[in-house]
């Protein structure tokens, strides 16, 4: 489907999702979102795909909900568009494979949200990270209020949900929100980089991890570990299992296919 306001770009193994609408700083459009969504669900039923890089077109990531439509919008409106939104940010979660953020400018309110709802971030120096929701007089959408407190705790999250104070990259990185802080230069080539590893790592592995971790925070200790023998059940007859085992007796570089 042509989308404007999101550019798909299939790289080998590896699907680039680019925000596109540079002129607002990326800020979210319904076909931006549930473009999203759908290039997400037909991530996790294309088995060359093997990992997503979402980043953001012009000087920024995402400054999140379109500030200049909001005026005009009703409540009934709102509450569609979040449905889109969360329906997206479902998607993220329950795709079975890595999605890294990648970082630059500003990631803003909702857009702070979307990089949150991924799994890696890679940020540049100069990027910067604010819940503008206060700014605006809203409160948090696209997940933040789950996924922020479970990184940062509930003090700190709700200090940048209530001051809406801009975070350096450095900032972020101390606080566990960020996983690679490098110069604006060198951003594409370090997210190539990792997404190049992990688009030659165990796939199926990979895809449990993200679905045990997930999970862990809605779980007992007991429930994750019924969970982690009955996946590790299904782990042992993949095809990655079998060559990670073969390399190590081998001695050589083990060739996964994520199967
Ligand atoms: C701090 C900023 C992110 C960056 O500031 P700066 O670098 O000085 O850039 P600007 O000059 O402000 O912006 C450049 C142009 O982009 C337009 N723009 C920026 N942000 C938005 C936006 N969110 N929506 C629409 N347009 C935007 C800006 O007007 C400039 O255009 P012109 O040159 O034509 O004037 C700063 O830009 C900033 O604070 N942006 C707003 C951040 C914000 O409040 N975001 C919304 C938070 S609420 C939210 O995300 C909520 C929802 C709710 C509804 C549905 C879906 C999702 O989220």
């Amino acid at each position: 489907m042509v989308n404007e306001d999101l550019l798909v770009h299939k790289n080998g193994a590896i699907l680039e999702l680019t925000l596109n609408r540079p002129d607002r700083l990326n800020a979210f459009s319904e076909e931006m979102v549930v473009g999203l969504m759908e290039a997400c669900k037909e991530a996790q039923r294309d088995a060359s795909i093997r990992v997503v890089v979402l980043s953001g077109a012009g000087r920024s990531f995402s400054a999140g909900g379109d500030v200049k439509t909001m005026g005009e919008a009703s409540p009934v409106q709102v509450y569609e568009h979040i449905g889109k939104l969360n329906e997206c940010i479902v998607a993220m979660r329950e795709l079975e494979k890595p999605i890294i953020a990648v970082v630059h400018g500003f990631a803003a309110g909702a857009g702070f949200n979307l990089a949150l709802a991924s799994d890696l971030i890679v940020a540049s120096t100069e990027s910067r990270f604010v819940l503008s929701f206060a700014q605006v007089g809203l409160i948090s959408d696209g997940g933040g209020s789950y996924f922020l407190p479970r990184l940062v705790g509930p003090h700190v999250a709700k200090e940048l949900f209530f001051l809406a104070d801009p975070l350096s990259a450095q900032r972020a990185y101390e606080l566990g929100i960020v996983n690679r802080v490098v110069p604006q230069e060198q951003l594409r080539e370090e997210a190539a980089n990792l997404a190049e590893r992990l688009a030659n790592g165990p796939g199926r592995a990979y895809g449990m991890m993200k679905r045990l971790i997930d999970r862990s925070f809605h779980s007992t200790l007991d429930g994750i570990l019924q969970d982690e023998r009955t996946v590790q059940g299904v782990m042992v007859t993949t095809h990655d299992h079998q060559e990670g085992v073969a390399a190590f007796i081998e001695k050589r570089k083990p060739h996964y296919t994520g199967q």
